[in-house]
């Protein structure tokens, strides 16, 4: 992966010393800068003591319930610069036994001075996906000036060879041109721009995915965010705002939601898990939170990847993506720190004239049209669950572009009548996969 020189840790629980153990030993000098959200830092600060390379960053912090969620991580190395955007925090258990997502970035050239200075190399067609811009603006959210030295570096960097876009959340109440930088009103720019889905489909009858981990106050009706502002963005797409459709658009033609399908661990789900209801600890759904929006589990489905054998690894990874009608094809897939929350994706405040985000987060969005392998098609193939499914063991179907394999089974398997959501302040005492039972103070 290249010769180290320095890197930085972007996260929300970090165990210090257990982070340090994972660098080479070689490596575990290097200066080190850890950017995290802990406002009470007296932990992380005795914590970083030891060790006179380590630098810490708290990110601000000021509106109510944000937490610092971006996971990331910068490695500067001696051949080139390197991001890594995942969903693991950096403790034990997190690598472990459960079901993560990571991008790694291919290797970014330091910009030699031979390099054209106003415009990067652009390659791949030279689609530029604005990575590059997108990160900087989202270092230059967090202020202060401990991260100047991080922004420089990326500035010296080509990363044009970046293949995803970035999907991000600062905290504050975003108006006006802010608004469509962070959060789902990112996410709708970037698909009503950039995101078309296949000629002839009609976007109403393509399902929105999503799959978390945890989930926030939504609301006392679907209606008041869920399916409402959150699925606007998510279903947004350049061919529903263009007339693709053969009918007249009448001006009254409202943008159709698309059916809506969450992933989220059932009780069952959990204790027959690996690490059994000790999952359920990083799986932090209130159960006061769950009895004031019972609708949500009609949008439920089981966690299950018997396709890629983990199924009884619990879900920590974020996934949402738009599939086709028979869940074959994808037309975007975005892996994110997002949790199913306002605090997390944004909620409009004031007559829709602000944007109220309370987390940092990030993510990446990976659009058929930005790959090389399947640049000009509309669509991902995914992987089927029957073997000799047309995405079976090619690396791309002809006419449906790169083949995807996602972090959990499609077609989707529903709660069963008796599946109840995991809830992590409830008691479960049937015995789990470990013969424990789940009895919180
Ligand atoms: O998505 C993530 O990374 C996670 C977010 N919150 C977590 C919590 C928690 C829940 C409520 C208040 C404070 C902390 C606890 C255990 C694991 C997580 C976690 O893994």
């Amino acid at each position: 992966m290249g010769d180290l020189v320095c890197s930085a840790q972007f996260n929300y629980l970090i165990d210090l010393p257990w982070l340090l153990q994972q660098y080479p030993p070689e490596k575990r000098k290097c200066p080190l800068l850890v950017v995290h959200g802990d406002q009470k830092d007296a932990n992380i600060r005795k914590a970083a003591a030891p060790y006179p390379n380590v630098t810490l960053f708290k990110a601000r912090l000021e509106i109510m319930f944000g937490t610092h969620h971006s996971k990331m991580m910068l490695l500067a190395y001696r051949e080139g610069l390197r991001v890594v955007i995942h969903t693991a925090n950096l403790i034990p258990k997190d690598w472990d036994q459960k079901t993560q997502g990571v991008w790694v970035s291919p290797l970014f050239p330091a910009k030699s001075s031979v390099t054209p200075s106003k415009s990067e190399t652009v390659v791949n067609g030279g689609k530029e996906t604005g990575f590059k811009q997108d990160l900087l603006e989202y270092l230059k959210a967090y202020g202060g000036r401990g991260l100047e030295e991080w922004k420089q570096r990326i500035s010296d960097h080509d990363l044009s060879a970046a293949r995803v876009r970035l999907i991000a959340s600062v905290p504050g109440a975003h108006t006006g041109g802010e608004m469509n930088k962070w959060g789902h009103l990112k996410l709708r720019k970037v698909l009503s721009t950039c995101s078309s889905l296949p000629c002839g489909a009609t976007p109403s009858d393509w399902p929105v995915i999503g799959q978390f981990s945890s989930v926030g106050s939504l609301g006392p009706a679907p209606s008041q965010w869920l399916t409402s502002e959150w699925l606007t963005s998510l279903s947004s797409s350049s061919s529903s705002s263009a007339s693709s459709s053969k009918k007249p658009r009448t001006l009254t033609t409202q943008h159709k939601m698309p059916p809506l399908k969450l992933i989220f661990p059932s009780v069952e789900n959990v204790r027959t898990s690996l690490e059994g209801y000790m999952a359920g600890g990083s799986i932090p759904y209130a159960a006061n939170t769950a009895a004031k929006q019972p609708y949500l589990r009609d949008f439920l489905h089981q966690w299950r990847a018997e396709e890629t054998g983990r199924t009884r690894a619990a879900p920590h990874v974020k996934t949402y993506m738009r599939v086709s009608p028979d869940q074959r094809e994808a037309a975007w897939i975005l892996i994110t720190s997002c949790n199913l929350s306002k605090a997390a994706w944004g909620a409009l405040e004031k007559k829709g004239s602000q944007l109220k985000i309370r987390s940092y987060e990030i993510g990446v969005l990976f659009l058929p049209s930005d790959q090389e392998t399947s640049a000009g098609h509309t669509s991902f193939s995914v992987a089927t669950m029957h073997p000799h499914g047309p995405g079976a063991g090619s690396s791309s179907v002809p006419g449906m572009g790169m083949r995807l394999v996602t972090p959990f089974d499609l077609p989707l398997t529903p709660y069963t009548r008796e599946d109840q959501p995991w809830v992590w302040n409830a008691r479960h005492m049937k015995p789990d996969s470990k013969g424990n039972v789940w009895t919180p103070p």
